[in-house]
């Protein structure tokens, strides 16, 4: 690695520029023809939707909602098309269709709008597995809370979020490369030591694509993914939708640096949280034996809307030498393995870049990478601080590309 060349051209002349706010949101049109059964799952269940927002407060949601469903018939009615089938081999149906949408959007309303919307009260929120999970969890015997999962008390919200994404993932043509990596990493951890994935973040299905590619890898990388702590920002914890799928997954939540700033009169709590956060982590770090997934960029990357490449979002240093400092006070041994991925199409994120959440969501049948780079060495000063972040970054980009190739999307290079 040779930090001068680097500053000079990142490999395949990355630019670091982001769409602007100004920029037309992403749009993907439906394909014209969906295949019959899924028509008319398509219309029974956009039927039933309608009506039941047509009798509560929440008319305005019909078009997003709507929009999503066809996006997600589209996307499952190619999945069948293709041949893809589910892990057990079962065929992608289009009653699977309508279950998993209608599921989505049930948990969406009931624990993503209103008053009793599920607020994520710790900074570390521990994956909501059901009663019939193997796993002992105190919070099931706290009457107050088994009343407000009701009928979802056995509800593996973990897998659902698994299970809502895996059809769209061309599985039999995505990528998970640096399984010898992922071996380490999963030694160290059974050692008790910390690993750190380090990673571009492209959908907002990206917890999702890192259990089922790693679930691809092999049954132990599977469980793996299932522990990893996921850092997640804001509008995983607070947009309506995002709610459920993040009430399945272990979480550090913070406010990331790009959305600090939006609000200048919350920003003060929002710091706190922060601190909260960190400090929940070194505690974690501590007890030893942790997986944290974290987007050092901030947030999703973003294509440039002239030429439609798609380069990663560049790292940022502080948030880099924070999660180092964090391992460093562990006294536990702690790694830090840059993990490329491309998951863009699966769930293409607005061109815009902005802090309000309710986004427009559009779902894609697509091949998804993953490939886990050699560890960075955590050592060097001060000094070497931005060695260590140039160096992950570098190679998060190298295995990007190596990843965009062999998916044959060149189309993205940056
Ligand atoms: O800031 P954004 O729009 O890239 O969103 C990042 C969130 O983590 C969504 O998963």
């Amino acid at each position: 690695f040779s930090p001068s060349r680097f500053s000079i051209s990142r490999p395949f002349c990355q630019s670091p520029v982001l769409a602007s706010t100004t920029d037309k949101p992403t749009e993907t049109t439906a394909e014209p023809s969906l295949a019959v059964p899924f028509q008319a799952a398509r219309d029974a269940s956009v039927a039933k939707i309608q009506a039941v927002l047509s009798q509560s407060k929440y008319a305005a949601l019909e078009t997003p909602l709507v929009h999503f469903m066809d996006e997600y018939f589209h996307s499952l009615s190619q999945a069948a098309e293709s041949g893809a089938t589910n892990p057990d081999g079962s065929e992608i149906t289009a009653s699977q269709a309508a279950n998993e949408m209608l599921r989505t959007i049930q948990f969406g309303m009931k624990y993503g709008l209103g008053e009793k919307k599920y607020t994520f009260e710790n900074v570390r929120h521990k994956a909501l597995r059901g009663t019939n999970h193997g796993e002992k969890d105190e919070r099931y015997d706290d009457e107050s809370f088994v009343k407000m999962l009701g009928d979802d008390v056995t509800t593996d919200f973990y897998a659902a979020g698994c299970d809502f994404f895996r059809p769209s993932m061309d599985l039999n043509n995505s990528l998970i490369l640096g399984v010898d990596n992922l071996e380490k990493a999963l030694n160290q951890i059974r050692k008790g030591e910390n690993v750190v994935f380090l990673a571009n973040h492209q959908s907002e299905a990206d917890p999702q694509v890192v259990s089922c590619l790693f679930e691809k890898a092999g049954k132990e990388y599977g469980d793996l993914a299932a522990h990893i702590t996921y850092v997640a920002g804001h509008k995983v914890t607070t947009d309506p939708l995002a709610i459920p799928f993040s009430m399945g997954r272990n979480l550090l939540c913070i406010h990331s640096k790009k959305h600090i700033d939006s609000d200048p009169e919350t920003k003060p709590a929002k710091s706190k949280q922060n601190m909260a956060a960190m400090n929940e982590m070194l505690q974690g770090l501590k007890d030893g034996g942790m997986a944290i997934w974290v987007a050092p960029s901030g947030g999703r990357d973003r294509r440039i809307v002239s030429s439609g490449k798609i380069p990663i979002a560049t790292f940022d240093q502080k948030t880099v030498d924070m999660f180092r400092l964090m391992g460093n006070k562990s006294r536990k041994p702690t790694h830090f393995y840059p993990m490329a991925m491309v998951s863009y199409d699966l769930c293409p994120p607005p061109d815009f870049v902005e802090a309000g959440v309710g986004e427009k969501r559009n779902v894609r049948f697509t091949p998804v990478g993953i490939k886990v780079m050699d560890e960075v060495p955590n050592v060097g000063g001060a000094e070497k601080r931005h060695l260590f972040t140039h160096s992950a970054e570098f190679e998060c980009i190298k295995g990007y590309e190596e990843l965009l190739v062999g998916l044959g999307m060149h189309k993205y290079l940056p």
